[in-house]
């Protein structure tokens, strides 16, 4: 008995050092699991099969009694390795962050995951361990590091595999073909289609202010629906009318929970993907692959409804009505059209699948698409990723222009020398106001922590400091926002310094809300048009308050959930004199 729990010990430290202890193993969590699962019953089985009168109860303790050695020289050999021998063991941190990812984990149990790695940042200095092969910076140079064409994407990038996108890939080839097609379908010929059709959308978004006689307006709710209305415009090249119709659908409510896992999961990627093998059909998790569904119904639905023909997947003849069908581009139909071109097959389904949830999830759904979708069950499942960013965006920048009036006067008195502050192109030349939506997002970026890359084999030097190869990396661009070392005065939101003030910036590499390089937004331009038209309309036609306090709400009860998820805002729009 004693020889073979020694063996069994020997044989967890065996496993970790041959085997754990090289490469990324989230993409088998499942497997790993089940392997440690079934594999201990193999003793008794072949006990009971030698052997007759088998006694059970003592065999299996003898069993449990072994499991548990194998167990204990496997995370025996994990804690040394990982707190004495491990490259990054020379690195301040949490030393239970160290040992193992769980412990982040558990600290963004309640979804504050930027104010977790600040509240680090301010224990341990500019480069902290915050998991056993990874490395948070708090660096004015730490977005560029990250941007470095020599780093690669983390496991994070794997959370949907097999399906993948542009975002969703870690493969460089993937990434290259899907990020020309999202070029083509963001041209600069195609932004111009695009910013005419935002002039109808914000003319709607007027509408809703004006009706509202200065009654309170849940700033938040409407904020989605006008990012809603928008992706459904340049997506889909429909019009949704939620800001018309002043109406949630439950698709979207649905997303909104589904990515709520992601505020506590995000740091161990693994531990999602073993919920969606194991209980896909519990809670948010269901949530989750429902949201999957709808991406795919989507992407039939578009493809039903201009090629009529195709031989699509999924059942969406009621998805798309024919009113929404366009005469214009839109991102989808490039997409669509360059699936059809090609082999068609899974992989590229999975690819064109991945794409078009992207967008949808940035924008948000078009309602008539979700309404008919809650009728839709579809076998499929597929992953929808980046994220409402435009919408957190939108909230952040409204609650900034009625918390800081003075300096969104200045805004004010720059529109007051454009025709037509509907044009978003020449929105885009103006640096009152483009100083005022950088302010913002330097204070609250919609993206808090989100991101990260892996050092390449020869490792990296950030200011000295030299970080191993394979080393994942990470820097969380709310606390980048707010360095002393890039910022003078950094927590005061001075919009100035962006224009007059340049002195008070020491280092604008610390600035990055859309990253930069061949992986950065490529929604940028038309996120940067819905900042700068929602700020002109509201600006030049009304005047803004908060029913209670300053609306401390917002940035209290923000969440990190991948993006953010701003507190309650709630804002009256009174008419200008
Ligand atoms: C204010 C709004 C937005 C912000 C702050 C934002 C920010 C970002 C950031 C930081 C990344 C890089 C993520 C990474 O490190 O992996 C990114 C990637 C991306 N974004 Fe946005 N985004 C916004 C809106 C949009 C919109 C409206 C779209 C779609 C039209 C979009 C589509 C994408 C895509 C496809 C990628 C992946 C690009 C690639 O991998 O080549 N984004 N975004």
């Amino acid at each position: 008995m004693a020889t073979y729990s020694a063996l069994s010990f020997f044989a967890g430290i065996a496993v970790h050092q041959a085997i754990f202890i090289r490469n990324d193993w989230h993409l088998h969590a499942p497997s790993i699991v089940l392997v440690h699962l079934l594999l201990p019953l193999c003793y008794p089985l072949y006990q009971a099969y030698h052997t007759q009168d088998v006694d059970f109860l003592p065999l299996g303790l003898q069993t449990l009694g072994y499991g548990s050695a194998y167990l204990i020289g496997l995370l025996c050999s994990i804690l040394t390795y990982r707190l004495f021998f491990h490259r990054l063991y020379k690195f301040p941190g949490p030393r239970l962050a160290a040992v193992s990812k769980l412990w982040h984990v558990w600290k963004c149990r309640h979804s504050l995951g930027h104010l977790v790695l600040e509240e680090w940042h301010q224990q341990y200095g500019p480069f902290v361990r915050t998991g056993p092969n990874e490395l948070t910076m708090f660096h004015p140079g730490a977005a560029e590091l990250m941007d470095n064409p020599k780093s690669m994407r983390s496991d994070w990038y794997d959370l949907i595999h097999p399906r993948a996108s542009a975002i969703f890939t870690r493969s460089k080839a993937v990434h290259s073909v899907r990020r020309k097609i999202w070029d083509r379908a963001l041209s600069q010929a195609s932004l111009v289609e695009y910013y005419r059709r935002f002039k109808h959308q914000i003319r709607n978004l007027d509408v809703c202010l004006a009706d509202s006689n200065g009654a309170p307006i849940y700033v938040n709710e409407l904020m989605y629906w006008y990012a809603f209305d928008n992706m459904g415009d340049f997506g889909f090249g429909a019009d949704f009318g939620m800001v018309r119709d002043q109406r949630w659908v439950e698709g979207a409510l649905m997303m909104r929970s589904a990515l709520t896992l992601l505020g506590p999961f995000s740091p161990a990627i693994w531990i999602p993907r073993l919920g969606f093998a194991f209980v896909p059909n519990l809670g948010k998790v269901r949530h989750w692959f429902k949201m999957l569904d709808f991406a795919d119904a989507c992407t039939d639905a578009r493809m039903k409804a201009s090629y009529p023909s195709s031989n699509s997947n999924h059942k969406c003849e009621n998805v798309v009505n024919h009113s929404t069908e366009s005469a214009n581009p839109d991102v989808s139909s490039i997409f669509i059209k360059e699936f059809l071109a090609g082999p068609q097959d899974q992989h590229s389904r999975r690819l064109l699948s991945g794409d078009i949830a992207t967008m949808v999830v940035a924008g948000r759904y078009p309602r008539s698409l979700i309404t008919s979708l809650t009728s839709l069950h579809s076998p499929y499942v597929r992953l929808t990723t980046t994220s409402d960013t435009t919408a957190p965006s939108l909230t952040i920048l409204l609650y900034h222009l009625a918390r800081y009036p003075e300096q969104a006067a200045r805004v004010r008195k720059e529109l007051s020398t454009v025709a037509d502050t509907a044009d978003a192109r020449v929105l885009a030349t103006l640096p009152e106001l483009q100083a005022f939506i950088n302010e913002s997002q330097r204070l609250l970026p919609a993206i808090l922590s989100f991101g990260s890359r892996v050092t390449p084999p020869e490792g990296l030097t950030l200011d000295g400091t030299f970080i191993p190869g394979g080393v994942k990396i990470g820097a969380p661009r709310y606390s980048l926002g707010r360095l002393s070392d890039a910022y003078v005065r950094p927590h005061e939101f001075i919009a100035e310094r962006w224009t007059t003030r340049p002195d008070l910036i020491k280092d604008k590499r610390s600035f990055s809300p859309f990253a930069t390089g061949r992986m950065s937004c490529v929604g940028k331009n038309l996120a940067l048009a819905q900042l700068r038209l929602v700020a002109a309309l509201v600006l030049t036609k009304y005047k803004l308050s908060f029913v209670d306090g300053n609306g401390e709400l917002v940035e209290d009860d923000m969440k990190d959930q991948l993006t953010a998820n701003p507190g309650k805002l709630v804002l009256q729009f009174k008419p200008l004199e």
